[in-house]
């Protein structure tokens, strides 16, 4: 007689096979997996002890309830010591979807156990539980596998809140915001003041910043450069405490000083060389924020004295005098500002925060040698450096996602939700029979006989064994964990990965586990094929242990079931290993709310308008319900299942095609059920302007006078397109004309609108649609005009004289007719000897060794491959006499103009610049 499974005796036993495992466990039976067999007289001893108990379910479930309360006080310690153990020691499954996060951890210790219900109670951790007791649990849900991972009570409670959970993937687990706990609540510094919240990569990193200035700047720019993620605390701890609290305190001295203070007592010895008027000012102030009042009263006294100077104290005298120039320092302290930028930004927008001119960045940036334009974009890092040479404190924009925003959920209560079927796809290799395998299971077990039963091709179908539910998505694996993910939504549960026995692992296949393991899904293996002879089962298992899939039989805890598409052998089994996946995964949603899901394929359809297929994962969509996806809403027209019938509503993990929305979504765009109509379509809209905003920004690209020769020169314009608005209607003729005769044969100008007023909302519209500037003459625009203006980049020139206008338009195109040069090699030299002449300087006695060397051409000298030298060459001569020209193969003497650091075996390279001609 064959050895009886678990799973199959928990069918006898009308059992979960999660609850025999955790009775097993309990009893200290090695049990893997459901698929593990038992012995004999195991089954007899399950049997009988499950058999039993059955009529005294009732007093059971009252027992928990008196077993768990003696047992948390006098365990309540070991409990709510480790509530991060409790609370994800149970349930693998669910864990992302409790609100375990926002639970703290006292919170958790601390909440009775008489308020949870039973059934949870009993899934804690066995480690810590007497055998005796297990038997008292109704559901001893725990998998095997997990079971046999953890040697019971061995677990230090230290190590349980990193327990891994059973198969749960890395992803899912680290979902747990452990690492964003409060500082507050790990004694941190107050990090919640930082205006981004973040912080951590600049431990050391940022010190020398902050030495390097001994001005308020200094540690000010530290803490506007609060960025990097939280965690990384070793040093950085202090300091992100100063920095937060430098940038916090922009307009606050306290931290200021406080950080000062910090900062020098870091340093040491670095405290003598610090000016002491001001730091004697700031010890108070640290101390009173550290809460040492016998501090705070000393300096107080201190301060006192200082007003009335006599008594014992005079020795303090001096120091307190140098203190007297504190309204100095506060006018110091005025004079810094802090901006708040965006990632990117133009020369322009940073002088605009910085109230400063555009040119005073351009001509500062001229003179480190970097060539730009007002409206040249520059990054963060760069514009912090531009700032804090004025002074300026930076801050980053923090952009806020409005469609995240929007999508957010609050977290549900446990008690509402109720089971649901799982969603499964199928990947792997191409070939190894994905399509076929699930051909092969809706015909198997689609055995529809009802009328429109024929299987329809909506992306997804339901197939139905002893019973229950299985949702299959027609999306390939990979697309399905890729694009349902856009927002960051599972789509799937369980991913059958299908390698051919004949063929093993190949690279898709590899890259399939990686998806599903990325995605944080359950994995089943079909091995497929198995009817071919060349098939070799072992041989598979042997190639996916690499890749951490071990089968249970060989001690691990991924379930593979041998198939065959073919003649539909293993398909049953197959089915009931994934029922069996989800029941482990406890997948649950509460079905009594407003629908939410995802779109898993949409079209227009020349009779039906758009249809959207779409996967419910929340709630319960029904027909009239208003909804909206991406950009689009509508009201539910009508729903059709997998099968073509229509339904009137659908639960979680239910596709159905749907008709009503006004716009085609976009796959894996997550659909809302909304109040109303109303509410669907700000929804849409709210999406739609996001969207256009984003594409804005990315594809904008702003002409102005400034940077027109540059976007002529990229072959970027063809046409100068220009708005002008002037007090009166002559004038805009006038500027018109006039402006017209400025094209030439590269660039048109053409006068896209003209008219008087002052420049408003509609010009600028206008302007920034086909990409012109705007001239106005005695006119300026209007608030609502200007802000547009800048938010969309249109360049708005305002003059009082037409001629300034006419010129500057002329001056900017005029760039690109002047002439170019280039750079063109005469030829090369080498210093074979040099001498010293008075009142010349070195001469440079060289060989040619290619080209022409011509009188007045620059000359660049090379040593090493480094060009130390490049300038003009001030003489050539053959011997005594000046040159025109010296050929190669000749020696010949060279003067450098200021330069007289040439050496023997130095290179000399000889180019003049040429016009190019247009
Ligand atoms: N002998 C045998 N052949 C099979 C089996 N399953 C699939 N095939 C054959 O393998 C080939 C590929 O099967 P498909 O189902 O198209 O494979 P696929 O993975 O969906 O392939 P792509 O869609 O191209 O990625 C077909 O010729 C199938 O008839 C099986 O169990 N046994």
């Amino acid at each position: 007689m064959s050895k009886m499974k678990i799973y199959e005796l928990a069918k006898e036993l009308n059992k979960s096979s999660k609850e025999l495992m955790e009775f097993l466990a309990e009893k200290n039976i090695e049990a893997k997996s459901h698929m593990s067999s038992l012995e004999d007289e195991t089954v007899d001893m399950v049997k009988n002890a499950l058999k039993k108990p059955e009529k005294e379910e009732t007093p059971k479930k009252k027992n928990i309830v008196h077993v768990f309360r003696p047992q948390n006080s006098r365990d309540g310690g070991k409990v709510g010591s480790r509530p991060g153990s409790r609370v994800q020691g149970q349930r693998p499954g669910q864990q992302g979807a409790r609100p375990q996060g926002s639970r703290s951890a006292a919170r958790a210790g601390e909440r009775p156990q008489g308020s949870r219900p039973a059934a949870q109670a009993s899934e804690r951790p066995q480690g810590s539980r007497p055998a005796a007791q297990a038997e008292e649990r109704p559901q001893g849900n725990r998998p095997a596998a997990q079971a046999s991972e953890r040697p019971q009570g061995s677990r230090p409670a230290a190590q349980a809140g990193e327990r891994p959970q059973g198969n749960r993937p890395a992803a899912q687990a680290s979902e747990r915001p452990q690492g964003n706990r409060p500082a507050a609540q790990t004694g941190e510094r107050p990090q919640g003041n930082r205006p981004r919240g973040t912080q951590g990569d600049r431990s050391q990193g940022d010190r020398p910043q902050g030495n390097r200035s001994r001005g308020p700047q200094g540690d000010r720019f530290q803490g506007s450069r609060s960025r990097g993620s939280q965690g990384d605390r070793t040093q950085g701890d202090r300091f992100q405490g100063n920095r937060s609290r430098g940038a916090q305190n922009d307009r606050n001295q306290d931290g200021y000083r406080n950080d000062r203070n910090e900062h020098k007592d870091r340093q040491g010895k670095k405290n003598q060389s610090i000016p002491s008027p001001v730091l004697e000012g700031q010890k108070p102030q640290r101390n009173k924020g550290k809460g040492k009042d016998d501090y705070k009263k000393k300096d107080y006294r201190n301060e006192e004295e200082e007003r009335m100077p006599k008594g014992k104290k005079q020795k303090a005298e001096p120091k307190q005098q140098l203190q007297k120039p504190q309204p100095k320092q506060q006018k110091v302290e005025e004079e810094i500002k802090s901006i708040v930028i965006p990632e990117v930004l133009t020369i322009k927008d940073l002088a605009d925060k910085m109230k400063i001119v555009p040119s005073v960045i351009v001509k500062k940036l001229f003179m480190q040698g970097k060539i730009v334009t007002v409206n040249q974009e520059i990054d963060y890092e760069t514009a912090e450096e531009i700032a804090l040479e004025y002074d300026v404190l930076c801050e980053k924009e923090e952009v806020v996602d409005v469609i995240e925003e929007l999508l957010k959920e609050e977290e549900e209560d446990e008690k509402k939700m109720k089971k649901r079927p799982p969603v499964v796809c199928v990947m792997g290799h191409v070939d190894h029979g994905k399509t076929s395998l699930l051909d092969a299971i809706r015909n198997t077990n689609v055995i529809d006989r009802e009328a429109g039963g024929i299987t329809q091709h909506i992306g997804a179908s339901v197939v139905e064994i002893n019973g229950e539910k299985i949702t299959f998505l027609d999306t390939p694996g990979h697309e399905a964990f890729t694009a349902m993910r856009m927002r960051g939504a599972n789509s799937t549960d369980i991913a059958i990965l299908v390698v051919a026995a004949d063929d093993g692992v190949m690279p898709q296949t590899v890259e399939a586990i990686n998806h599903a393991k990325a995605a944080g899904i359950e994995i089943v293996v079909a091995i497929n094929k198995i009817d071919k002879p060349s098939a070799n089962i072992e041989r598979v298992k042997q190639e996916l242990t690499e890749y951490e899939l071990i089968p249970e039989d060989w001690g691990g805890s991924t379930i593979f079931v041998p198939v065959s598409a073919k003649t539909g052998e293993g398909l049953k089994e197959l089915m009931e290993m994934i029922l069996l996946t989800a029941e482990m995964a406890e997948l649950k949603a509460n079905p009594n709310r407003r629908a939410r899901g995802l779109v898993i394929e949409a079209e227009l359809d020349k009779g039906k308008g758009s249809v959207a297929t779409v996967l419910v994962q929340k709630g319960t969509l029904r027909v009239g319900d208003a909804i909206a996806a991406g950009s689009s809403f509508g009201k539910v027209r009508a729903m059709m299942d997998d099968k073509g019938r229509r339904v009137k509503e659908a639960g979680p993990s239910m596709p159905v095609e749907i008709l009503g929305l006004n716009d085609v979504p976009n796959a894996g765009e997550v659909f809302v059920g909304c109040k109303n109509d109303k509410e669907a379509r700000s929804f849409a809209e709210t999406f739609i302007s996001q969207n256009k905003a984003k594409l804005l920004e990315e594809t904008k690209s702003k002409l102005s006078l400034d940077d027109l020769f540059n976007q002529i020169q990229e072959g970027n314009l063809k046409e100068l397109g220009i708005v002008v608005k002037a007090d009166v209607q002559g004038s805009v003729e006038a500027i018109k004309q006039s402006l017209l005769k400025l094209s030439n044969d590269e660039v048109v100008v053409k006068i896209i609108h003209g008219g008087v007023g002052a420049i408003n909302e509609s010009d600028v519209s206008l302007a920034s649609a086909s990409n012109a500037i705007i001239i106005g003459f005695n006119v300026r625009p209007d608030a609502t005009a200007k802000e547009t203006a800048d938010r969309e980049g249109v360049d708005i020139r305002l003059y009082r004289v037409i001629y300034n206008a006419i010129e500057d338009v002329e001056a900017a195109m005029k760039g690109m007719l002047d002439p170019v040069f280039e750079e063109k090699v005469l030829g090369h030299a080498e210093v074979r000897q040099t001498f010293k002449a008075s009142g010349v300087g070195t001469i440079a006695g060289s060989y040619v060794m290619d080209g022409t060397f011509e009188r007045d051409c620059q000359a660049r000298v090379v040593r090493d491959g480094v060009v130390i030298y490049d300038g003009k060459l001030a003489s050539l001569k053959r011997f005594k006499d000046d040159v025109k020209e010296v050929r190669a193969g000749y020696e010949c003497g060279f003067v450098f103009e200021n330069y007289n650091d040439v050496k023997e075996g130095d290179q000399v390279e000889a180019y003049k610049m040429v016009e190019i001609p247009r």
